[in-house]
């Protein structure tokens, strides 16, 4: 079985799958430990290798797969830049500064549509890609998510205060809010989903009507409805991280 870790700036979400693909489990956690002993606690999990993609420092992405390799013993790959690979050429000044989710996503994207696209990806930050028909990554753009914005909100505000579990239910509609939760909450969705809007309008500027859309990322549900005609694949980071990392 193959270990697959997609190492955010807030959570690490990992998936167990087989040889041939099948996803066995998986989850999100918090820290490194709760990875180990998540994964030491699976049973039926027999790990044989392990492909990783991070976001991370080279310091803590070191640690996680230095810790890896001592708890299971095996081998850790992780996803590294590359001007060039899948079909897809780079878009950035320097490759090596685009963030490797992006580039993951963008591989598994691109081999999906076999033409143009555009991949969002709504985590901590949310960021969206533009690959052209050849497989021409032209860059994109990023912008805080909603952890993000709700926290420069609580933080430079003295006024904004609310739980999580009132965050949770006020996003259920959309209307404008009468309590500070509800205002805030979806104040934010609905930048978000102003977000996605523009970035249909550059993507019909450079391709008309002829291009595919791919929503990823822990919040990508928020925004389902700017784009109806999107496909939304919560493992895209994964599918693109095989690609990234064959198995040898
Ligand atoms: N099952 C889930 N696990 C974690 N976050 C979730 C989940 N479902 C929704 N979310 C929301 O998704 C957001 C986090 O997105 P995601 O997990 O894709 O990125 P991240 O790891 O925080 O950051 P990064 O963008 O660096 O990958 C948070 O707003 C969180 O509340
Ligand atoms: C933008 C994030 C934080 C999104 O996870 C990540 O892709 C990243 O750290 N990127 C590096 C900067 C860039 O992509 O230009
Ligand atoms: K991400």
């Amino acid at each position: 079985m193959i270990l697959e870790l997609d190492c955010g700036n807030s959570f690490v979400k990992w998936r167990v799958i087989t040889v041939q693909g099948l996803a066995v489990s998986g989850g999100v956690v918090e820290s490194n430990n709760e990875l180990l002993h998540t994964l030491s606690a699976a049973h039926d999990v027999h790990l044989r290798v392990c492909r990783v993609v991070s976001v991370r420092n080279e310091e803590e992405t070191r640690k996680l797969t230095e810790a890896i390799e001592a708890a299971f013993s095996i081998d850790v790959h992780v996803a590294q830049p590359a001007m060039e690979q899948a079909g897809v050429r780079n878009g950035y000044d320097d490759y090596q500064r685009l963030g490797m989710d992006r580039w993951v996503a963008i591989l598994g994207a691109y081999a999906q549509a076999g033409g143009p696209c555009v991949v969002i990806d709504f985590g901590t930050a949310v960021t969206s890609d533009f690959v052209a028909q050849d497989g021409a990554h032209l860059g994109g753009y990023i912008c805080p998510g909603m952890p993000l914005m709700r926290s420069q909100l609580r933080t430079h505000t003295r006024r904004i205060r609310y739980d999580d579990v009132s965050a949770e239910q006020a996003k259920h509609a959309l209307r404008p809010g009468t309590a500070t939760v509800q205002a805030v909450e979806r104040g934010c969705v609905l930048m978000l989903r102003g977000f996605v809007a523009t970035q249909l309008e550059q993507a019909r500027l450079l391709w008309g009507d002829a291009f595919t859309v791919f929503l990823t990322g822990g919040d990508a549900l928020l925004v389902a409805g700017v784009a109806p005609q999107a496909k939304y694949i919560p493992d895209l980071v994964f599918q693109g991280l095989a690609i990234a990392c064959p198995l040898t």
